[in-house]
């Protein structure tokens, strides 16, 4: 099962290396603005997924969230650790 931290590892690595394919290499091609878009999206999803659906819909929801965040903090530059100082 992919951790927080592997997931984060995985797309730092697919930022640089950028291989054909990668949905995460087109969402930082698109930049910031379309990623915030995103994430407000899902955050949107999550909230309705909680509302109105099961534990595995808000699981999924809430996991696609984690990941555009992620997208946003490689776009951004910023670490696990320049998050985790704030927690
Ligand atoms: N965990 C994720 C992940 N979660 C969400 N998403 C993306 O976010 C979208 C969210 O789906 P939705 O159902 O909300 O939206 P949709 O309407 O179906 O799709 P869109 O039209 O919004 O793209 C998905 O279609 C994916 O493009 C993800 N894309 C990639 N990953 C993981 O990131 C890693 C790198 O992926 P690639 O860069 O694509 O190789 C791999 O381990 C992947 O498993």
């Amino acid at each position: 099962m992919k951790t927080f931290e592997a997931l984060f590892a995985e797309l730092s690595e697919k930022a640089v290396s950028r291989p054909a394919g990668s949905g995460t290499v087109a969402e930082l091609d698109a930049g910031v603005h379309a990623i915030g878009k995103k994430i407000v999206e899902e955050a949107a999803e999550v909230w309705m997924a909680a509302e109105h659906e099961g534990d595995e819909r808000t699981a999924e929801e809430i996991s696609q969230l984690l990941y555009h965040l992620q997208v946003l903090m490689v776009a951004r530059g910023l670490t696990l650790d320049d998050v985790y100082a704030h927690l």
